[in-house]
């Protein structure tokens, strides 16, 4: 008999932030805050902290395979993020490992951190088009990531969500950051996003956030508009909860009301 109460497991394939904020971290952090067991696959790493990427080391194609395998092989993964994955060659064997495993796979395609460090190079662009894009449930960048994917260089959030549905994803997401102008579109609407702006200057890692918290939704079985609200409104109130005693740059975000996880605070149950 199927065990209701089991967390569902999600993979998440991306990067680790030393910095603990963002990245594969951020992911697992944003995945245990609904309800979800989180595997990883590591694309790449980078030395990284609040105030930018200081280097960063991909990991070899064939060690992400041997990353994808092992899981795969013992988990029943529910549904897959995609977050910074480098190049055009980890892009198409992502593509490639994702293309029989039938769950919601949302795509977060990172190219610059919250500091501002570059993450992605540009031939990825096209891989993740043409690879990736018809593998995904949603896609989820920022206005500067839906500029690059487009080449479109002036629109705004509700066009570019536009353009990329144009361009062969199913659904998009496409986020404002401190603007507070989030849009979805999936083809058939397109829909403006109210949420608050808020000004804690903890933005590090709300994207990953956003984009983990889609997925985890979508693993416990919620409708992909559903998800997207709920993720909206978490990863805002990450924002507006983010730890500004941490780091001296674009401070980390709060998924897990960490405060009050302090001994003598938590609730007993
Ligand atoms: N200043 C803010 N106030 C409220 N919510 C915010 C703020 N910044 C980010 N968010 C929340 O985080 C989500 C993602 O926002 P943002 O555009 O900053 O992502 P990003 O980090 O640029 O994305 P990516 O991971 O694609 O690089 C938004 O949908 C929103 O819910
Ligand atoms: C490894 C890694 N992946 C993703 C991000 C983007 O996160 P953000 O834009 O929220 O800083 C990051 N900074 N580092």
């Amino acid at each position: 008999m199927p065990d209701n109460a089991a967390p569902p497991v999600c993979l998440t394939i991306g990067t680790s932030d030393s910095g603990g904020g963002a990245g594969i971290q951020g992911d697992i952090k944003a995945l245990a805050s609904v309800g979800c067991f989180t595997a990883t696959v590591l694309a790449g790493l980078t030395a990284q902290n609040t105030t930018g990427v200081l280097s960063r080391h991909p990991v070899p194609v064939d060690f992400l395979r041997a990353q994808f395998d092992a899981v795969r092989a013992d988990f029943d993964i529910r549904a897959v993020k995609v977050g910074t994955t480098w190049s055009a060659a980890h892009l198409l064997a992502i593509a490639e490992l994702l293309a029989d495993l039938a769950v919601p796979v949302v795509v977060d395609p990172v190219m610059v951190s919250a500091a501002g460090g570059a993450l992605g190079g540009r031939d990825a662009r096209a891989a993740l088009i043409e690879a990736l894009l018809p593998l995904a449930d949603v896609l989820t960048p920022n206005v500067a990531e839906a500029r690059l994917l487009t080449g479109d260089e002036t629109s705004g959030p509700g066009e570019l969500a536009q353009r990329l549905i144009g361009l062969g994803a199913p659904a998009v997401v496409v986020t404002s950051g401190g603007d507070g102008e989030d849009w979805f579109a999936d083809g058939l609407t397109a829909l403006r996003l109210d949420r608050p702006a808020h000004r804690t200057g903890a933005e590090h890692g709300a994207g990953c956030a956003h984009s983990a918290l889609i997925t985890g939704l979508r693993a416990h079985g919620l409708p992909l508009s559903q998800a997207v609200l709920e993720a909206t409104a978490l990863a805002s109130g990450a924002v507006r909860d983010g730890l500004t005693s941490i780091g001296r740059g674009v401070h980390p975000v709060d998924v897990l009301g960490l405060p009050a996880r302090a001994p003598g605070r938590a609730t007993a149950v």
